[in-house]
């Protein structure tokens, strides 16, 4: 994991999240828990200061094909930024996410923050994200944090897919729209999903965990 980067653009805490449930205990999203001006400006920031690295797409043996330019930070003050400005009221004001970490509480995000770009032709192929331990805090994780930089009006496709079974037969499509966070659980209960290919424009997407103590 790369070390820390601080110069992060200013981030502002928000007062009015809504969060919509999209499978009880399972998938939320909150609109607009960036801002587009917020969002602009990190991929700003990303653009001029962070080098992602395109992943092969031939996977490692057991791993999802997943082919995007990424990297991993290591950033407890970023990942404390994020949870301050609003995940912390929504995992604490939903009680469905509540409820699934007992008898555990939610008490950070993980500082593995991770940056995923996605051109033309990437995507990354059906998987389940794992439980994984915080080096940082020593706390272990429960839920995928992922917020959209970039919606419809920058790209087409790079929807997110949850199946309910894994025979897919009903699954929950998330289109990606600027600004917007989705959580959803992970570990041993975590959905098969997977991220449908870019075919036009650019996604981008930042990556935590919700962690719990
Ligand atoms: O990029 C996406 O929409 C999904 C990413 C994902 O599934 C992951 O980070 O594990
Ligand atoms: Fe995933």
């Amino acid at each position: 994991m790369k070390p820390t980067r601080s110069k992060w653009p200013k981030l502002f805490p928000k007062s009015d999240l809504q969060v919509q449930e999209l499978l009880p205990g399972q998938i939320y999203t909150i609109s607009d828990f960036f801002s587009v001006k917020e969002c602009d400006s990190l991929i700003s920031y990303i653009e001029t200061n962070i080098h992602l690295q395109t992943t092969p797409a031939i996977p490692k043996r057991g791993e999802a094909l997943r082919s995007n330019d990424r990297i991993s930070l290591s950033d407890v003050n970023f990942a404390d930024t994020l949870w301050s400005i609003g995940i912390d009221q929504i995992v604490h004001s939903t009680s469905a996410i509540r409820k699934a970490a007992l008898p555990h509480t939610p008490a950070g995000l993980n500082s593995n923050i991770r940056i995923y770009r996605y051109t033309p032709g990437q995507k990354f192929e059906c998987h389940y994200d794992d439980t994984v331990k915080d080096n940082e805090t020593g706390m272990w994780s429960e839920w995928t944090l992922l917020i959209y930089l970039t919606g419809e009006e920058d790209m087409a496709g790079g929807e997110t897919v949850f199946y309910k079974t894994e025979k897919k037969k009903s699954s929950v499509v998330v289109r990606p729209m600027k600004g917007t966070a989705l959580l959803h659980r992970h570990g041993a209960s975590c959905l098969l999903h997977e991220a449908k290919e870019v075919t036009k424009g650019v996604k981008y997407v930042l990556r935590s965990d919700v962690l719990v103590d």
